[in-house]
């Protein structure tokens, strides 16, 4: 039994445009009355949730177990992923205690934090990371596992921890085979 859609199957999801090589697992969960493009050489894997405004770029892989939150946007640009159990916020309640945190209480009387949240190319989020709205990752940004993105990062830098704080520069030797995918 093959577990990703068949191109075919792939029309009838609530997905705009996507490219060649587009591997979605049966068991990721579409949310979306907005827009989801994806592009060429995509993955994702199984139990993802995408909701909201999603943009993929190419060559993405999202692994397992990861969700994004778009209703304020969300964009990942070409050679970036998600390691598994990352989730992406576009939007968030303010937790200073002044609001009603649901969506099951009145409109009124919540406070949403949003923003959206660009990941540049040649990304790679760790394990388990939280990334908050309003964020950018730059080109080239490494996050360690089990970290928390509340403010964009340097380029070409890796950050870890909660919240995340850069620890050093990130090597470019990957973009010595970029070519070969031109
Ligand atoms: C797509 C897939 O691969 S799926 C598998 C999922 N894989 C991942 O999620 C990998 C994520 N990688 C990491 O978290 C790595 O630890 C990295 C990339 C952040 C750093 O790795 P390295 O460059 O080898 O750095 P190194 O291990 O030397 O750590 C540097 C410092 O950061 C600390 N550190 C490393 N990772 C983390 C982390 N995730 N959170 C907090 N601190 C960390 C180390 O303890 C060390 O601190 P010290 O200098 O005080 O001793």
């Amino acid at each position: 039994m093959n577990s990703f859609y068949t191109e075919e199957e792939l029309k009838s999801l609530p997905i705009k445009s996507f490219g060649k090589n587009v591997l979605i697992s049966k068991k990721v969960s579409f949310y979306s009355d907005k827009e989801i493009t994806i592009g060429h050489d995509v993955r994702i894997d199984d139990f993802c949730i995408l909701s909201g405004s999603i943009h993929l770029g190419n060559y993405i892989h999202i692994g397992a177990y990861c969700a994004l939150y778009g209703s304020h946007g969300i964009k990942i640009e070409d050679f970036s992923g998600l390691s598994p159990r990352c989730t992406i916020f576009s939007a968030s309640d303010d937790f200073n205690g002044n609001y009603l945190i649901s969506p099951t209480t009145q409109k009124k009387h919540n406070h949403i934090i949003t923003g959206e949240v660009i990941i540049k190319k040649y990304s790679q989020v760790g394990a388990s990371s939280t990334i908050m709205p309003n964020t950018v990752l730059q080109e080239g940004t490494a996050v360690g596992a089990m970290s928390l993105i509340t403010k964009s990062t340097l380029q070409w830098s890796v950050y870890v921890g909660t919240p995340a704080k850069k620890i050093k520069n990130r090597e470019k030797g990957l973009l010595n085979f970029i070519h070969e995918y031109e």
